[in-house]
């Protein structure tokens, strides 16, 4: 039999057939992805084979095989260096939520999100939210972003999710598809998934709750039907997704505008910082490559943990 998994608690594994039918599953012997050394051997997204084993008076399924992933996003196990946690596999799509204030999203942190969708090869919408508060020069301060944004090739929106406002063009876009929700606490992912869907009571008020006990219990994420042909898969607790090993000549690729350019640096393996005729640096000088992605760019390159960093990138 074939199914997907919807959740996972480490040791049972929730799968649903194209058919709808639910089982609870377990792993038969080792499974190892090529290229990753991860503390889960299937994540939440995983395309499985199983067969049903019936032990006493219960059935079970007993996993096999696992396709071959197209994607997957990863967080840093903070106790195992090497190793780490595949929060989800075959994920179509990231909405990375963005508020000009309360809470305030920097451009370094969109900046390195995408750097990391873009290396997990995970495409990502911008989705500008609480267009309903911002004053007439907030408003031009989202437009010039979501134009530069867009110029690079991201799909930009600007929603309200208390008011309503645009959340049909989010559902649209989800047709089809398994996506995911991120940004920084506060920046209205629960409100937007609410709107969305709202017979879906995620578990916000219990992350809260945890938050407010100081735990850091592990959260695990959940996939979950929609009523429109369309997933998401909810992490509780995760607002950027952490990046395994890079090499510094591997950022600039990440970089969409840059690796358009890179062709035309004289070296290779150019870095755009210091070498001669470089085609990103060109393009800079012209205003043809913002100067806001330029700088984070360094930053990134430069390895500078900025203060929030960790914040945003681990669990919360
Ligand atoms: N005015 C306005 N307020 C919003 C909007 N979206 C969310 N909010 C408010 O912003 C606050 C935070 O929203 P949440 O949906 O809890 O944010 P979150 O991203 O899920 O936050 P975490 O659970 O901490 O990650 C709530 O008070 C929401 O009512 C919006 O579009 N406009
Ligand atoms: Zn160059």
């Amino acid at each position: 039999m074939k199914g997907t998994v919807y959740k996972s608690t480490g040791s049972w594994y929730t799968v649903k057939t194209p058919e709808g039918v639910v089982y609870e599953c377990r792993i038969k012997g080792k499974f190892r992805i090529k290229g990753i050394k991860s503390t889960n051997p299937i994540a939440v997204g995983d395309r499985v084979s199983f067969e049903l084993e019936e032990a006493g008076d219960e059935t079970y399924g007993v996993i096999h095989e696992i396709r071959d992933r197209e994607n997957y996003i990863v967080r840093r196990s903070v106790n195992l260096s090497k190793q780490v946690h595949v929060i989800a596999a075959n994920v179509d799509q990231v909405f990375l939520l963005i508020t000009l204030n309360n809470p305030k999203t920097y451009t370094i942190f969109i900046d390195r999100f995408l750097v990391t969708t873009e290396a997990y090869d995970v495409k990502t919408v911008l989705l500008f939210n609480k267009i309903d508060t911002y004053n007439q020069d907030e408003l031009a301060e989202i437009r010039y972003l979501a134009e530069l944004y867009r110029k690079i090739g991201y799909t930009c929106l600007g929603i309200s999710a208390k008011e309503g406002t645009h959340v049909d063009r989010v559902k649209e876009m989800m047709i089809g598809k398994t996506s995911m929700f991120a940004g920084n606490s506060g920046v209205g992912k629960s409100t937007l998934i609410n709107a969305i869907e709202p017979s879906l009571q995620l578990r916000t008020a219990e992350i809260s709750e945890m938050h407010l006990q100081g735990q850091h219990t592990t959260t695990f994420a959940e996939m979950f039907d929609l009523s429109f042909d369309a997933r998401i898969i909810d992490t509780p607790g995760i607002k950027g997704f952490g990046l395994v090993d890079m090499e510094k000549e591997e950022i600039g690729d990440y970089f969409p505008e840059f690796f358009a350019l890179k062709q035309d640096c004289k070296f290779n393996n150019c870095l755009h910082i210091d070498e001669p005729q470089c085609a990103v640096k060109k393009a800079l000088e012209a205003d043809e490559v913002s100067w806001s992605r330029y700088k984070s760019y360094l930053q990134i390159v430069s390895g500078e943990e900025d203060t929030y960093r960790d914040d945003e990138f681990e669990m919360e």
